[in-house]
């Protein structure tokens, strides 16, 4: 299997210079998990790009959700989007060839929830998945200092973990402007995604902060559960990061 990934992924100083190329994807935290199927024909068909999947483990988060078997299921129901795994579990290496193995695109983690950062990245490159990194609200950028190389997304949560439907905590906006300035000095090409209260009033100001990736769970999935009504969000969305200067 290899992991579909959207139009253009590279994309360094130049790019981000010459023309925007912003990425949303709906969670599906936040999708009618008994039709789930349904729910992701939809919201694609409705414009998304990347279909965003929590692992929750009820260990490193006080949640339960879903695992490398439901990831398959959406394989195997014809989803060819990226489908883009988020991991709050720990440990993670363990998991990680399973998700491979169930058609996961990116794979993304902690760095609180290894023993071994540059080992675990190194395990999801070998997969043949994109890697990345998530930072929580309080998690300092320098973690990722000396694996920048290993990176492909850098995540930054603007919630704390384990729930869908909470509020943006301003104080990303500056943690954004600072792991933009790291990536953008770094010379990698590397993407930096944004969760947790993300919507259609605060997506410009998250994208002029340096996001180029937008998780949006509950803005997005919500009633009424039809895919013009997922359109309308996103197409807002569009407009709303077709200002970003
Ligand atoms: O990982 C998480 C929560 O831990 C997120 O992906 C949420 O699912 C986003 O939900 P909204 O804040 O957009 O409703």
């Amino acid at each position: 299997f290899v992991p579909p990934v959207p139009r253009s992924y590279t994309r360094g100083r130049m790019a981000m210079a010459a023309k925007k190329d912003f990425w949303i994807a709906p969670s599906i935290l936040s999708a009618d998990f008994a039709k789930l199927g349904q729910e992701v024909d939809n919201v694609l068909a409705a414009g998304a790009d990347i279909v965003h999947f929590d692992v929750m483990d009820n260990h490193y988060v006080p949640n339960l959700t879903i695992g490398p078997m439901v990831c398959k299921a959406l394989r195997d129901h014809g989803v060819t989007a990226p489908i883009d795994v988020h991991l709050m579990v720990s440990p993670v290496d363990r998991i990680i060839p399973d998700f491979a193995d169930a058609g996961a695109s990116f794979i993304t983690f902690h760095p609180e929830a290894t023993n071994h950062i540059d080992r675990t990245l190194q395990l999801i490159k070998s997969k043949g998945c994109k890697s990345g990194l998530v930072f929580n609200p309080a998690t300092p950028l320098s973690l990722a200092q000396h694996v920048l190389d290993k990176v492909d997304i850098i995540l930054l949560m603007s919630v704390n973990p384990g729930f869908g439907g909470q509020s943006f905590i301003p104080e990303t906006l500056k943690k954004l402007k600072e792991a933009r300035k790291m990536i953008d000095e770094s010379g990698y090409d590397i993407r930096l995604e944004v969760d947790g209260g993300v919507g259609v009033a605060n997506i410009k100001d998250i994208a002029e902060a340096g996001a180029d990736f937008f998780v949006a769970g509950s803005a997005i999935l919500k009633n009424p559960r039809t895919q013009d009504a997922y359109k309308a969000t996103i197409d807002a969305m569009r407009a709303e990061l077709a200002k970003v200067q």
